[in-house]
């Protein structure tokens, strides 16, 4: 049994995950050295394991060992008959040209891989989404279907695969077994307000006596599909490609899998739709009725012209449903599907037709076009009730080609598109070229064409829609401003001569309203308010104030936030930032592609305002410092250990203070920040550009804490982790004492697909180099593993202990510096003196004594009134952001970006 298992796993070594298999490794190491005691474990090689298990492994009987790895490998559920081979047609992507492949089919991995010369592409399937085609009549006479990726970013080699195969029913039992392991739940939504319903959507559906049932005797040519499964997989089988049917049911969109039910619903919905319709718009032809207002409003239907066009996109794939009306009598429905418009630009396009999802050939569209591929195709696309564009794709330049603006009128804007189609009159629509806005925006001091053109560059046509919106922002900005001037000439010259003579008097004042204050930094107003400038280097007296939580929420919480039960950890569930987090991972999608995996930092790369926070990081270092009364308490007491125990409470309030969510804004270097904690002075400076380096000072009562902080955060496939790397010192004027906090950092899964989970991870530790002790707790000490039945401890559980260290330790921290430091090792420890606990977003004890808990209030931090000119709270752009006027913030960043690239190419030359 043990040999058969081993040879197996010999052979499948590399998929299996890695805690698994550095265990599976672990346990042949302890078996083959079974008879040698003496030999040498090396716990680095395993450094999933505990060293407790390691040991408790290793001491095993060799019978028990064995059957461990048999019952784990087993439990892996990695048999290797779960491979299927077979042999299909495989489309070439460049030339076009069929060849025959013989692929393989993994089920366990859900990878259908594919040979080529340069190498084998292992695609993983939950990646693609799956469309049957039928039989091509032209070229080939192939039964084909396509792999298509969800996102135009994520792929393996292959964006699309077209396979097919001579034979039908062979190519529908590899298209159904397919379609049950292709995802067909919608991971990633789109940025658009647009949903979509399943109708437009999805492949034939293949009746269910067409699926993949291989416990009837294979009819097909045996060699293709040579391995032969056992019937107890083929249950598998069946089952795996019944299971998207199931999560369907939660998902709102569905992507495959068009099943019957689906597919009558429909059917049944277009007279719905023209009873509904046909008594209001009794001239049109019953194929517009389905442009209901309602429907129209969620987006579901566009049209355009004397042709009507659907455009649907989903997933990264657009699809643009056209229906083809020719002289008042439709003629056919036709579905185009591909990836993205550049795509349907570059002549690459097919049509589907939409009854029966057959590829339409070219000679069937030129008869009903008119045309050929290469000439124009309309497509309209819609965002809000307020306004439409229609456009007009071609080959030049699909951007800017000829776009037309709709805004709606007091009149229907879907009457005036009737009228339109109708009549060709355009009397009632307000219209005009994008060129022409374009002009009109270049006029405005805030609105230019760079903003435009930085969306259009980097979003391409997909944020098309997003656009237009902000058009209809400025549209209105614009509109206030042409009143204002109005109001303006109106108004006599004397009292204009008055408020001017105010203005002199107020310029010493910083305007609390935004946009005065954005003016008045702009004219460098605020260099002559801070002039008078003096330092506080002490504490004053003040009364005490505390964050409370109101009715609105957890002071720090919000309602941004909610326990998750299962795994522990806290979800994320702020419907305003996870939109804008949305739009600003598919921006970083269409802009960074594939390199979004490989753990890019996104502190350093430029990125729309939307998910940045409204204050700078800087302040929110500062408002994570909060917590000093916690060195208050400690400052008077001689007892280094209960310093030490205060500290550690301070130490960890500084992570927990700065959760959130929001994107800290990018530094500006020497940009300043000062306020009071309590009556304690806080300055901040921005000592370092690259990396982004912060460090902050507290003048305490007794005290005096040092910060020296850089914001690390990457993004990788479906998570972005981050920490504030650094540390926290913290000096006692009376006793002399010093504390050192390291922090650790926190891991926010699910950005791109599954729930939003927030979790913090690793480790953080609080020395003290003069009496030898060191904190370290874990996070997440006891994680699930597949051997533990029962948890009595969730992710989220921290624990840890007060050590007494030796000399070792305090040599090798001196000498390496806190950020090569890691962890304690196990021979530096001489003993534990407390031990602490507790749940990271809910409370924390020290010798089960509760010295935090999430409601522990911590001071409000207050702006100094005459800050230094460099000071945070100046920064145009996040003044600017503050507004919440996205072009403006953007056109600001974008311009103190390019200061800072220039300031710093300038330090460097002298
Ligand atoms: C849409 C994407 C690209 C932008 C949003 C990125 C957000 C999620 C990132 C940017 C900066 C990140 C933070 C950076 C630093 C820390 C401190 C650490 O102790 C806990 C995690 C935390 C709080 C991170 C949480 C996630 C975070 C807020």
């Amino acid at each position: 049994m043990f040999e058969e298992y081993y040879q197996k796993y010999l052979r499948i070594e590399s998929n299996i995950p890695e805690e698994q298999r550095q265990k599976l490794n672990f346990l042949i190491f302890s078996i083959k050295n079974n008879v040698n005691t003496e030999i040498e474990i090396n716990p680095e090689n395993y450094p999933d394991l505990e060293i407790d298990e390691i040991q408790g492994l290793f001491n095993l009987p060799i019978e028990a060992q064995k059957s461990m790895f048999c019952s784990v490998f087993k439990s892996l559920e990695l048999e290797d008959d779960s491979k299927i081979f077979g042999e299909l047609h495989v489309k070439g992507e460049m030339l076009g040209i069929w060849r025959t492949k013989k692929l393989e089919l993994n089920l366990t991995h859900k990878k259908l891989i594919v040979p080529r010369k340069e190498g084998n592409v292992e695609m993983q399937l939950q990646k693609y989404g799956i469309i049957w085609v039928g039989q091509k009549k032209i070229k080939s006479l192939h039964y084909c279907f396509i792999l298509l990726a969800h996102s135009q970013a994520i792929y393996d080699y292959y964006k699309q695969l077209i396979l097919g195969s001579d034979d039908e029913e062979y190519a529908k039992k590899w298209f159904n077994l397919l379609n049950g392991i292709c995802d067909s739940k919608s991971k990633k939504q789109r940025r658009m307000s647009v949903e979509f319903t399943k109708q437009m959507i999805g492949n034939s559906a293949l009746t269910k006596s067409d699926q993949f049932d291989l416990s009837k005797s294979d009819n097909y040519n045996e060699s293709c599909l040579s391995s032969k499964p056992e019937k107890k997989d083929m249950q598998r089988i069946l089952e795996q490609s019944e299971s998207p049917d199931n999560q369907k049911k939660d998902s709102q969109e569905t992507f495959t899998c068009f099943k019957e039910e689906d597919k009558s619903q429909f059917n049944a919905q277009i007279p719905q739709n023209i009873k509904e319709c046909i008594p209001k718009l009794t001239n049109i032809p019953w194929y517009l009725c389905d442009v209901t207002v309602n429907k129209f409003k969620q987006g579901e239907f566009y049209k355009v012209g004397n042709n009507v066009y659907k455009s649907v996109s989903k997933k990264g794939l657009y699809q643009v449903q056209i229906i083809l009306e020719h002289d008042i009598d439709i003629v056919k429905h036709f579905l185009y599907e591909g990836f993205g418009f550049n795509k349907f630009i570059i002549k690459e396009w097919t049509m589907f037709d939409y009854e029966d999802y057959k590829v339409v050939d070219q000679t069937r569209i030129q008869s009903i076009f008119g045309y050929g591929r290469e000439k124009q195709i309309y497509l309209m696309r819609h965002k809000s009730q307020e306004c439409i564009i229609e456009k007009q794709l071609n080959t030049l330049n699909p951007i800017y080609s000829i776009a037309k603006l709709f805004k709606k009128t007091k009149n229907s804007l879907y009457n005036g598109l009737q009228q339109r189609n109708q009549n060709n009159s355009n009397d009632l629509l307000t219209q005009s070229t994008i060129v022409q806005i374009l002009c009109q925006l270049d006029e405005n001091i805030f609105l230019d064409t760079q903003n435009i053109a930085y969306m259009e560059q980097y979003h391409g046509l997909k944020d098309y829609i997003d656009y237009i919106i902000n058009f209809r922002d400025l549209n209105f900005d614009q509109q206030q401003i042409q009143t204002l001037n109005m109001q303006l000439s109106n108004k006599s010259e004397d009292l204009i001569i008055q408020k001017i003579d105010q203005s002199i008097e107020l310029e010493r004042r910083v305007p609390n309203n935004i946009m005065e204050l954005l003016e008045f930094v702009q004219e460098n107003k605020h260099w002559n308010a801070c002039l008078k400038k003096q330092f506080q280097m002490e504490p004053i007296q003040v009364e005490q104030k505390f964050m409370k939580s109101t009715s609105e929420g957890h002071f720090l919480l919000k309602n941004d936030w909610k326990v998750d039960q299962n795994q522990g950890g806290l979800l994320y569930v702020d419907q305003v930032g996870l939109r804008e987090q949305r739009k600003v991972f598919s921006y970083l999608l269409s802009q960074i592609g594939c390199n979004i995996a490989s753990g890019k930092s996104i502190m350093s790369i430029s990125l729309p305002v939307y998910v940045f926070e409204k204050q700078s990081n800087l302040q929110r270092y500062a408002n994570s410092l909060t917590y000093l009364q916690y060195l208050d308490e400690a400052a008077v007491q001689i007892d280094y250990l209960f310093q030490f125990k205060n500290f550690l409470s301070y130490g960890y309030g500084t992570i927990i203070l700065y959760l959130n969510m929001w994107k800290p804004f990018n530094p500006i270097l020497g940009e300043t920040y000062s306020g009071f904690i309590n009556g304690c002075p806080i300055y901040g400076e921005q000592v370092s550009h690259h990396p982004p380096i912060s460090n902050l000072l507290i003048y305490g009562k007794g005290y005096r804490v040092n910060h020296r902080l850089c914001t690390i955060a990457s993004i990788s496939a479906n998570s972005v982790s981050g920490i504030n790397q650094g540390y926290t010192k913290v000096l006692f004027y009376e006793s002399n004492n010093e504390f050192i906090f390291l922090p650790c950092s926190g891991l926010y899964t699910g950005t791109l697909y599954g729930n939003k989970l927030f979790q913090m991870v690793g480790k953080f530790h609080v020395i003290d180099l003069k009496h030898k002790l060191v904190a370290e707790i874990k996070l997440n000490p006891y994680p699930s593993s597949i051997w533990k039945q029962r948890r009595d401890h969730l992710d989220d559980y921290f624990e840890g202990f007060i050590y007494e260290v030796n000399d070792q330790f305090i040599k090798r921290f001196q000498n390496d510096g806190y950020l090569k430091f890691k962890e304690l090792k196990q021979n530096e420890i001489v003993r534990s003196i407390s031990n602490i606990n507790g749940i990271w977003h809910k409370n924390m004890f020290i010798d089960n004594q509760e010295i935090w808990n999430i409601n522990t209030q911590p001071y409000i931090l207050e702006d100094e009134d005459n800050p230094l000119p460099s000071d945070s709270n100046f920064r145009e752009d996040l003044i600017a952001w503050k507004t919440s006027n996205f072009h403006l913030a953007m056109k600001i960043k974008i311009k103190m970006e390019e200061q800072q690239r220039s300031d710093a190419k300038l330090r460097k030359k002298h």
